[in-house]
């Protein structure tokens, strides 16, 4: 084994290339997204770590959706740049490495949790051979979000979050590089809100997972490792939750929020007065 430590690269030395491990889990420029007449995404540029949770945080209407579904490949009048695990978004070998959940559950109410997701793993990996594997995964899924008591519960008679929780669960059994969740946690109340978070922390802590999760509830901000502040389809910061609160003297996420508003309304005031 060679134990010499590898000199550190001098200011001459080329950039290593780009790997798996070295490209975000996604990268935007200038990106722009149009629905129907109107623009609601403009010009945004970010990059979402790998490994991570980044929050996607704004108000209703802001664009939230537009952008995760743009992100996994789904939406119409994209321009700009728009990487996703180092291909373009929209690759079709993209779409067995992300997990989407959209915020209507698409569970089928006439199967049971454990036929849907039966279901759904004899889509993703199909064929007698792999039927105990398949039988573990929808265990572990089933039990990733908490409903194995109600594994054979028809979905149609579940509650609306234990529902959500069946959707995640679909997107869990392919064991995804990126989980992307579009308000996974409302109608939850506290202890689910609570737990679900601690399962989005070890699927990344665990399996290396990256989760771009959005909420317009800003307290959960500051359960994510970073933010995506967006409002009115332009993003107001990327950053860590401690970075923001930092940079705008503020003690919550929420107040962070509030400042770089009036902040950004100032910065299109003065715009204007000047073009005056
Ligand atoms: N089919 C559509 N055609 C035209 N505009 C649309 C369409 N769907 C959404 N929009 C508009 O695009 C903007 C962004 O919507 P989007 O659903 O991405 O917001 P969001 O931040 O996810 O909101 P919420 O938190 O309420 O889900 C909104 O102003 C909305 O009115």
């Amino acid at each position: 084994m060679n134990n010499r430590r590898a000199d550190p690269p001098g200011p001459e030395a080329p950039a290593p290339a780009p790997t798996a491990s070295t490209t975000p889990a996604v990268h935007a420029d200038g990106l722009t997204v149009r629905r129907g007449t109107r623009t609601v995404l403009r010009h945004l540029g970010f990059t979402v770590p790998r490994g991570r949770i980044t929050g996607l945080l704004g108000p209703s209407g802001c664009g939230k959706s537009t952008l995760m579904r743009a992100i996994v490949g789904t939406q119409a009048k994209v321009t700009g740049t728009l990487e996703v695990l180092g291909l373009p978004a929209g690759s079709a070998p993209l779409r067995s490495r992300i997990g989407y959940v959209t915020q209507a559950p698409s569970v089928y109410a006439d199967l049971t949790i454990r036929q849907n997701l039966d279901y759904f793993a004899a889509i993703l990996d199909p064929g007698r051979a792999a039927a105990d594997r398949r039988h573990h995964n929808v265990t572990r899924a089933i039990a990733d979000v908490d409903l194995t008591s109600h594994a054979d519960s028809l979905a149609g008679n579940l509650s609306g979050g234990q529902r959500s929780r069946v959707s995640l669960a679909v997107a869990l059994l392919g064991t995804p590089e990126l989980l992307v969740l579009d308000e996974p946690t409302v109608g939850l109340d506290p202890v689910l809100r609570r737990d679900l978070w601690a399962l989005f922390h070890r699927l990344a802590a665990d399996r290396g997972a990256t989760l771009l999760v959005s909420s317009h509830v800003m307290d959960e901000a500051e359960r994510c490792h970073r933010l995506l502040l967006m409002r009115e389809g332009e993003l107001l910061a990327d950053d860590t939750p401690e970075a923001l609160r930092t940079r705008t003297g503020a003690e919550t996420v929420e107040e962070a929020f509030l400042h770089l508003v009036d902040e950004a309304t100032e910065q299109r005031t003065a715009g204007k007065e000047t073009v005056r």
